[in-house]
C-alpha cells in the first residue's frame, strides 16, 4: 500500500478551508499534516488546530499544499511549497497578474495547479462558451455573475476564466457582478443577437463541489513532474 499523501490546508478557517476539512475523508489517499490559517482562529468547526501563519515556515512535512485564502496570503504558501518542493493546488482568486507570472515560473520547480473554478460544470460551461463564441460572430456577450456578500473580488475568477474562453471564440465580452446574501457562486453567460439570445448559466449550490473537485486534483497532482497544470489534465 503507498504512504499516505501529506496535504496542508491554507486557509484552512475559512468557508473553503472549512469545507475541504469536513470532505477530506472522502478521499482515502489523503491525510491532514497541517490546516493552516491566522492566530485570530484557534480552531475550525471540526475542533482541529491550526497551525498559525505566522510559523508557516515551521509547518510539517507535506506533499501538497490546497489554498483557498486570499491574494495577500498567495505569495508566502506558493513560496513555501517552491521551497519545499511540494506540489501546489490553488483556487484564490483575484489575483495580481505579477503573481500570476510568479506562479508560472514556480512551474519549472514543482507541480501547480490553479484553477478559478473546481467545478465540472464550469469546466463543461467554459467548452460551451468558447464553442458559442466562435459560432455566434458579432453577437453581444455579457457575463453576469453573483456571490454572496462576504467576497472581495469582482468579477469573479470564473467570470473572467469564461469571458477569456468567450475571447478565444473571438466574443469582446463585458461583465456585470451582483453581491446579495449567501449566493455560493452563478454565473450567466448571455449571447444577444438581432431578436434571439442565448443563455448559459451555471448555478453552485454549495461549495462541497469546489472541495472535492480540489482535493481530487491534490491527490492526483502529489510527485508529479513539475509543470502547470490544468484541472482537465487529472480528471479521471
Ligand atoms: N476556485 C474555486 O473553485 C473557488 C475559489 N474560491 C476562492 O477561494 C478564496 C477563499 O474563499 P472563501 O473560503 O470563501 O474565503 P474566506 O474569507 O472564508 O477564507 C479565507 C481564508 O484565508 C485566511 N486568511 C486571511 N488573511 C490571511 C493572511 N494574511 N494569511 C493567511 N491566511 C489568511 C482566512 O483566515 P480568517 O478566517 O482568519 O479570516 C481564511 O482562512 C477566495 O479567493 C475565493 O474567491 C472560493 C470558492 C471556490
Ligand atoms: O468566492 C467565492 O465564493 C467563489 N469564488 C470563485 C470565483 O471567484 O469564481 C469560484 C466560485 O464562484 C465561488
Amino acid at each position: 500500500m503507498n504512504a499516505p499523501i501529506r496535504v496542508l490546508i491554507h486557509g484552512a478557517s475559512g468557508r473553503m478551508g472549512q469545507t475541504l476539512l469536513r470532505l477530506m475523508a472522502e478521499q482515502p489517499s489523503l491525510t491532514l499534516a497541517a490546516a493552516v490559517a491566522p492566530p485570530v482562529a484557534e480552531t475550525g468547526l471540526l475542533g482541529q488546530p491550526f497551525h498559525p501563519v505566522a510559523e508557516l515556515d515551521a509547518a510539517p512535512d507535506f506533499d501538497v499544499a490546497i489554498d483557498f485564502s486570499l491574494p495577500v496570503a498567495f505569495d508566502g504558501i506558493l513560496a513555501l511549497c517552491a521551497k519545499r518542493r511540494t506540489a501546489f493546488v490553488s483556487g484564490t482568486t483575484g489575483l495580481a497578474s505579477q503573481q500570476r507570472a510568479v506562479l508560472q515560473a514556480a512551474s519549472v520547480q514543482i507541480p501547480v495547479l490553479w484553477a478559478s473554478n473546481f467545478s465540472l460544470g464550469v469546466a463543461v460551461l467554459e467548452d460551451l462558451v468558447e464553442r458559442a463564441a466562435r459560432t455566434l460572430s458579432g453577437w453581444d456577450c455579457d457575463i453576469v455573475e453573483s456571490h454572496h456578500t462576504r467576497k472581495l473580488d469582482a468579477p469573479s475568477g470564473t467570470a473572467l476564466t469564461l469571458g477569456a474562453a468567450a475571447g478565444r471564440g473571438g466574443a469582446d465580452p463585458r461583465y456585470a457582478s451582483l453581491r446579495a446574501g449567501d449566493i455560493v457562486g452563478e454565473h450567466l453567460v448571455q449571447f444577444a443577437g438581432q431578436g434571439e439570445r442565448i443563455e448559459l448559466i451555471h448555478r453552485a449550490t454549495n461549495r462541497d463541489i469546489f472541495a472535492r473537485g480540489a482535493l481530487h486534483a491534490a491527490a492526483r497532482l502529489a510527485g508529479r513532474d513539475p509543470g502547470a497544470y490544468r484541472l482537465r489534465d487529472l480528471l479521471d
